[in-house]
């Protein structure tokens, strides 16, 4: 475990402001991690099921706070998008309530850093299949927050906008407004449909918490949130929260970093399957419900997964033994082994991919520090365009196709047993 260094003034200046405004802290405090910015470290020994943080309902920024309505968002703006205004326009206004809690957060400059969405075109272009597809997404929902509200926000630039965003992105935890009853006017419209994107609520303090696969649980109800110690821990031990069951590539594209072991982690294989497919067996597949999410399951040794199994069947077996297999008349076990075949040269196939992506990612050319204008000035970046290339980034992208590596290295061997 990283040991935990002490923190700037500005941290014990927040905390103060948050004793005082709704935050109740036993036990815990922010400290300053190597690797991962700030996080939550024991202050004193913990004993499970200890109540070390409680934040208020008054003390969370929602899309039913007065001061958020009172900016008059478009309906139609997303409530993340929303959030993302009213931060940018308080992050811009001296006198904000909010000052001390955002002298806390990651500069614009370290999220630059972190976040893949502003890495150069050419570091994006060798992040895993399933990171690229996830930073796609990330970009049209920023876009379209950013073309719903630019009207309303005449004084903020883009720049802004996607530092605010971002940091919505990273920093909001997931709120149903339980204090609130369902009709209640000052909810959003249309509160039986609200998404998992629109649950948003920014929470002072629990915002500091980093994430592990195995860490408390945050709770929340009509009074606020809550993190329970999930198990004891020693004074001097950090302290995280699951953000949820996340896989590697979503981690490193919403959040910027990746677990050396994640519990959560499968390998997609989308990239390698999709292609083989003629569009009679993706109209079959679409049909049966079957099309697409094909993984190999990593979190101890490899398992095939069922959509995976129906694919391969597909491919590989007369129609009659696809139609047995998916419709659950016959578990397929005579099949297997040509189905493992199959799948073994195809996991070659992708171990020469991975290993060329790793000579690709070694010969990154690093030019931080090179061209600190360039730096300052990067913004969101699209493939294929230009901006520096850091260390960090390389040390990112190699570690994660590492992991890969491995995972593909064992299911060959599992699979050519
Ligand atoms: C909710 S914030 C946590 C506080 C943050 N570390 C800070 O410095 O303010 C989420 C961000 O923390 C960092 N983070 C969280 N968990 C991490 C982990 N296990 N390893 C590395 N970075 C982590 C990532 O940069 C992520 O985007």
């Amino acid at each position: 475990m990283a040991a935990a260094l002490i923190p700037s003034e500005s941290h014990t200046r927040f905390v103060d402001w948050a004793e005082k405004n709704g935050v109740e802290i036993n036990g815990i405090a922010p400290a300053k991690f190597v690797g991962s910015g700030m996080g939550i470290v024991a202050a004193r020994d913990l004993k499970a099921g200890e109540c070390i943080v409680h934040v208020n309902n008054t003390a969370l920024i929602t899309a039913a706070s007065l001061a958020v309505r009172s900016h008059n968002f478009p309906p139609s703006s997303t409530i993340h998008g929303r959030l993302a205004g009213f931060l940018a326009l308080n992050y811009a206004d001296k006198n904000s309530g909010h000052r001390l809690w955002q002298d806390v957060w990651p500069s614009q400059e370290e999220l630059k850093t972190i976040l893949p969405i502003h890495w150069s075109g050419k570091v994006q272009h060798l992040l895993p299949h399933a990171s690229k597809v996830l930073l796609s997404n990330q970009r049209t929902k920023l876009e379209k927050d950013w073309t719903d509200l630019r009207l309303s926000l005449p004084s903020i630039t883009k720049d802004l906008f996607t530092y605010t965003w971002l940091i919505v992105n990273t920093r909001t935890f997931y709120w149903e407004y339980p204090d609130l009853p369902k009709a209640h006017i000052r909810l959003p419209k249309k509160r039986a449909q609200l998404t998992a994107d629109d649950c948003y609520a920014m929470c002072p303090f629990m915002d500091y918490f980093n994430h592990s696969d195995v860490g408390c649980d945050p709770k929340n109800d009509a009074k606020g949130y809550s993190v329970i110690a999930d198990r004891d821990y020693k004074a001097g031990e950090e302290v995280c929260v699951s953000y949820g069951s996340h896989t590697n590539d979503l981690l490193l594209v919403e959040y910027g970093f990746t677990l050396a072991t994640n519990k959560c982690q499968s390998l997609p294989l989308d990239h390698v399957i999709l292609p083989l497919l003629s569009s009679a067996q993706v109209a079959i597949l679409k049909e049966d419900g079957f099309y697409a999410n094909y993984t190999l399951m990593s979190s101890s040794s490899p398992t095939i997964c069922h959509r995976t199994q129906a694919v391969l069947r597909l491919i590989c077996l007369p129609s009659r033994r696809y139609s047995a297999f998916v419709s659950g008349t016959d578990e397929g076990a005579v099949e297997q082994p040509k189905i493992d075949k199959y799948l073994l040269g195809l996991m070659e196939g992708y171990a020469r991919e991975v290993m060329e992506t790793l000579d690709e990612v070694d010969g990154l050319v690093v030019d931080d520090g090179q061209d600190q204008g360039k730096t300052t000035r990067r913004s969101i970046m699209a493939e294929g365009e230009e901006g520096s290339i850091t260390s960090e980034h390389k040390a990112v992208l190699a570690s994660r196709w590492k992991q890969i590596r491995y995972v593909v290295n064992a299911a060959i061997q599992e699979l050519a047993k």
